[in-house]
């Protein structure tokens, strides 16, 4: 890959886990009657340090927008724990949720146009972060705030200030509902897909400023992506997951130029290169989804080019095969 990633913030102190998802699992049945399980998240444990960029990796359907709504709440764990500063916010009320829970852990997603009413001018987007986390603040600080904000994001408030949704690009409306996000300064940001339909130079201002947030505030981020070479600029550490499961996590370096995992090192491979033309290979059929999540072993293994028997019939555990570098492949050693 030939991106540049800026430079992890080196004055960050990383003490302990902010987030802490223990065999995370979540359960949906596909249709009402004679469904099959889709077991869209299984039994997935990972860590999120405070200050730490985290890329959420995988193909469509891999799991990763059921984690982000599992980490707030929108959707309930079918089991498995998450711990936010040591807590388990699965046990956290709505009052909780609403009056602790959400001025620590804020997410923004891909449709920006989904996000604003368009009847509404996007000032009226910052109402509810005043009316739930800063209700004492005064309308002329408001005001000051919200412009702060916006110039944050690489926004003039006097050209936002005042418009209709459809007045604006989708860019702009991303930022701010990026800005409404981090004018609280959480702790945690969930960015779901969250630069994926801005231009490409909007992108990289977006993902730099995220980036700049961190070191400023030592937010985390919890980047969710199907773009590995987006995840690749901006995170510290990667988590690839297949089909519900983590199929190799660690220090995005590593992950990167030391792919371990069959189906990383055909992510990888899948990523167009500047300098070759697109040729027509055919494409690789899916199992039948129903039938991926009966397979006992590694969800993989049907395309997996490598897979022996015991792929099929037992589930490979994630092994740490060099410093934070894990793996789930029995051609690593995990049982
Ligand atoms: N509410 C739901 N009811 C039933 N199945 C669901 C529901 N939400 C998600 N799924 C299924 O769970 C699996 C994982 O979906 P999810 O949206 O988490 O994947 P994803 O990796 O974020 O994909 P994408 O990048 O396309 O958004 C998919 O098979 C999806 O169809």
């Amino acid at each position: 890959m030939t991106t540049t990633r800026p430079a992890t913030s080196s004055g960050v102190i990383r003490v302990s886990e902010l987030l802490k998802v223990e065999n995370l699992t979540k359960v949906f049945t596909s249709g009402l009657t004679g469904g099959y399980e889709i077991r869209a998240v299984d039994g997935i444990s990972f860590t999120v340090k405070p200050g730490e960029i985290v890329s959420l990796v995988g193909e469509s359907g891999s799991g990763k927008t059921t984690v982000g709504k599992l980490i707030l709440r929108l959707l309930t764990p079918t089991s498995g724990r998450i711990l936010f500063e040591g807590e388990d916010i699965t046990e956290f009320d709505k009052k909780r949720l609403k009056t602790e829970y959400y001025r620590k852990v804020q997410a923004v997603f891909q449709d920006p146009f989904a996000s604003f009413n368009p009847l509404h001018e996007i000032d009226r987007a910052f109402d509810l972060v005043f009316r739930s986390f800063l209700p004492n603040v005064g309308k002329e600080e408001r005001e000051e705030m919200i412009d702060h904000a916006l110039e944050g994001v690489g926004l003039n408030p006097s050209e936002v200030r005042g418009k209709f949704p459809h007045q604006l690009s989708g860019g702009q409306l991303q930022r701010i509902l990026i800005a409404r996000a981090l004018l609280v300064r959480p702790k945690l940001l969930i960015a779901d897909e969250a630069v994926s339909m801005l231009d490409a130079s909007t992108r990289i201002d977006v993902l730099n400023l995220l980036g700049d947030f961190r070191d400023k505030y030592n937010t985390s981020v919890l980047f969710v992506t199907h773009d590995l070479a987006l995840g690749y600029y901006i995170s510290d550490s990667t988590i690839i997951m297949y089909r519900g499961t983590i199929v190799e996590m660690g220090d995005t370096e590593r992950v990167f130029h030391n792919p371990l995992h069959p189906y990383t090192k055909m992510l990888l491979e899948s990523v167009p290169d500047i300098n070759v033309k697109w040729e027509f290979k055919g494409i690789e059929p899916e199992k039948e989804e129903g039938a991926v999540y009966q397979i006992k072993g590694c969800r993989y293994a049907p395309r997996c080019p490598l897979a022996y028997d015991k792929c099929f019939s037992v589930r490979p555990e994630l092994v740490e095969v060099e410093k934070d570098h894990w793996v789930a492949c029995h051609l690593y050693g995990g049982e």
